[in-house]
């Protein structure tokens, strides 16, 4: 086991027996996996080549007939390890009776965390994945896609520092499929680490760092994407305005040094020329009821760009880090409990207060233009001003 790996298998392997205790399948067969922290690896393979297996051994829901596996260093069944790890399950069981709003304070209260960042992080999770406007709706009545955006949502609400993901866009439409792909490249940048399988092979090259290829249980192929798909041998140039004799008189150059040359235009990728249609019809406000999200990530789980004062001494003094909490989680406070905040800081989130409202001024404007998530959103009062008022104990609240 080595500290510096967010997931390590040793000589992992799982037989399913039949009744007389003989191998009937031989689902994974001595897998060492070494996904290093803030890696997005993909695990890939055919149907019944073991991923799922191996995520299940991982997560300990089953238990390996032979070999190790760890993440953060530990053994998933820790609470400590296991309250860092987040799960999107090939298909997510929700209960179908909830909203979605309900269905992530359920989860959010499993892992304890505090009603006033539980709240919070709903609000953020709701608009990243594009469900705000829909937040009170029963699950039982989302779409397929729609499903997998709150499974997702729930994968995230503890702020896990390591995600298994199986099949996170099947079923998401194209720009659901951008914006979680966007959404995983992200959480790599803020050192999350994401083991993900799919068969969307486009998916996987867009987002994965490194990958490896499953077949009958074992590793058949391991490596960086870019390298395992460079043409070596080959070389590309792109050229604009170019014309078509000075073309002629470059691959004539290359044709006399001896190599070959076949000249064509790059082309645009379906996925872009899709999500180009569809954003001019959202530009054009064409009604829809379906998904919506403004593409914006959770500020509690920490997009650096995006990432403003407000969210970084919230960040630190309100998040609530379940993932990170290992040493404080036994002496936790609860909100009423919690001890008052030091007086430099109250004076930081006073002016941040301030500095919310004033920006909440300038950008009233830009919130007239209406959207499904936005709508939602202007009749419910901003988590972030409760917390702020709270943590500097404000009694008007
Ligand atoms: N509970 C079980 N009992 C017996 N065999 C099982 C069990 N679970 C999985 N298997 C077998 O183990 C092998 C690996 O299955 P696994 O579900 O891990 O594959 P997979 O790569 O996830 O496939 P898919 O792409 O279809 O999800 C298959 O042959 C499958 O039939």
């Amino acid at each position: 086991m080595s500290e510096q790996y967010a997931i390590e298998t040793i000589s992992l392997t799982k037989a399913f027996k039949d009744w007389w205790g003989r191998t009937k399948v031989l689902a994974v067969d001595d897998l060492n996996l070494k996904i290093k922290r803030n890696e997005v690896y993909g695990l890939l393979g055919p149907n019944g080549s073991g991923k799922s297996t191996t995520i299940k051994v991982l997560l300990s829901l089953l238990h390996p007939t032979k070999g190790k596996s760890f993440i953060l260093g530990g053994d998933s069944r820790e609470k400590r390890i296991a309250e860092r790890i987040g799960f999107l399950p090939e298909e997510s069981y929700l209960y179908k009776y909830l909203s979605a709003k309900e269905t992530l304070k359920f989860y959010g209260n499993l892992f304890g965390i505090p009603s006033k960042v539980l709240n919070m992080r709903i609000e953020s999770l709701l608009d990243m994945v594009g469900l705000s406007a829909v937040a009170n709706r029963p699950i039982g009545t989302f779409s397929k896609g729609m499903q997998r955006r709150i499974g997702l949502a729930q994968a995230l609400v503890n702020d896990p520092d390591v995600l298994i993901l199986d099949e996170p866009t099947s079923g998401l439409d194209p720009i659901g499929t951008r914006q979680i792909k966007d959404l995983i490249k992200k959480l790599a940048g803020r050192g999350k680490t994401v083991l993900m399988c799919s068969h969307l092979l486009a998916d996987v090259e867009d987002v994965c760092d490194r990958i490896c290829v499953l077949y009958g249980g074992r590793v058949q192929c391991e490596g960086i994407v870019k390298d395992l798909l460079r043409q070596t041998g080959k070389k590309q140039i792109i050229a604009e305005n170019i014309q078509e004799e000075a073309l002629e008189q470059a691959c004539s150059v290359i044709q006399q040094a001896g190599g070959s040359c076949e000249v064509s235009s790059p082309q645009f990728r379906l996925e872009d020329l899709f999500i180009e249609v569809v954003e001019k019809a959202q530009n054009e406000k064409v009604a829809t009821g379906g998904a919506y999200s403004t593409g914006k990530i959770g500020s509690f789980l920490g997009e650096k760009q995006q990432e403003d004062k407000t969210d970084k001494v919230l960040d630190e003094l309100v998040s609530a880090d379940v993932a990170k909490q290992e040493e404080t989680e036994k002496t936790r406070p609860e909100p009423e409990t919690r001890q008052a905040e030091p007086e430099e800081n109250k004076q930081v989130l006073s002016e941040l207060v301030k500095e919310d409202e004033s920006k909440e001024e300038k950008t009233k404007q830009a919130d007239d233009e209406l959207t499904p998530a936005k709508e939602e959103k202007k009749k419910q009062k901003p988590v972030k001003d409760d917390v702020l008022k709270d943590l500097m104990g404000d009694d008007d609240a």
